[in-house]
């Protein structure tokens, strides 16, 4: 087991696969954060505050640990926005159902922002992605959501699982929409000295 070169605040499986996919190994450590929006806060704000968050409050309780490694902490936040309504993380079958009917035949966007703390600082950056969804029936959303893979994700689809069924176009990043973008984010670990290769 190689040692961790960071430490990744999220509770994701799929952060901690993809960064795996490019190579990082990383020790998972999670903090509870409210996620709830700020008063007039845009969904970029809110995504990149989040992702900095989560972060932030990780490297916090480590630093105060006696053997705080002050390890580089990475955390991420995704969301989605259709006619400026957040996408979030469905509540229920009804929430889901209401949100894949708005998404049914049109295009979303899906944010997902990635910041990095280190003993130099935070840095953040946004991944925006536009998502163009076929018409989605009332019968294929119940029977998605029966697969089970809507609960947990923002906007109620999972594009690298069953959902890709519903993608009929994409124009940003398919790790972004996913919830960690690896172009993005190997340039922010490559500026803070972490080498992916
Ligand atoms: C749109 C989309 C989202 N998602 C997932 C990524 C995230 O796990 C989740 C968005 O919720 P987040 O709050 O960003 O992340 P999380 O709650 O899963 O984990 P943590 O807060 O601990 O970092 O939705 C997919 O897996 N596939 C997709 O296509």
């Amino acid at each position: 087991m190689t040692a961790p070169l960071l430490i990744l605040a999220s509770a994701s499986p799929r952060r901690y696969e993809l960064l795996t996919q490019i190579g990082v190994s990383c020790r998972v450590e999670t903090a509870d954060v409210d996620e709830s929006p700020l008063a007039d806060e845009t969904p970029e704000a809110l995504v990149s505050r989040l992702a900095q968050q989560k972060a932030q409050a990780v490297w916090q309780r480590l630093a105060a640990t006696p053997d705080g490694l002050f390890l580089p902490v990475l955390g991420a936040d995704t969301l989605g926005v259709l006619d400026g309504e957040l996408l979030l993380k469905p509540r229920d079958f009804v929430d889901a159902q209401a949100l894949l009917g708005r998404m049914s035949g049109r295009w979303h966007t899906i944010f997902t922002a990635v910041a990095l703390v280190t003993a130099a600082g935070t840095s953040v950056v946004l991944n925006r992605n536009a998502v163009k969804f076929r018409s989605v029936s009332d019968a294929e959303i119940l029977a998605y959501w029966r697969t089970g893979e809507s609960c947990d994700k923002a906007g109620a689809y999972a594009i690298q699982g069953r959902g890709a069924v519903f993608v009929e176009r994409l124009e940003g990043s398919y790790s972004g929409v996913m919830g960690l973008p690896l172009f993005e984010t190997a340039q922010l670990l490559a500026a803070a000295g972490i080498k992916t290769m």
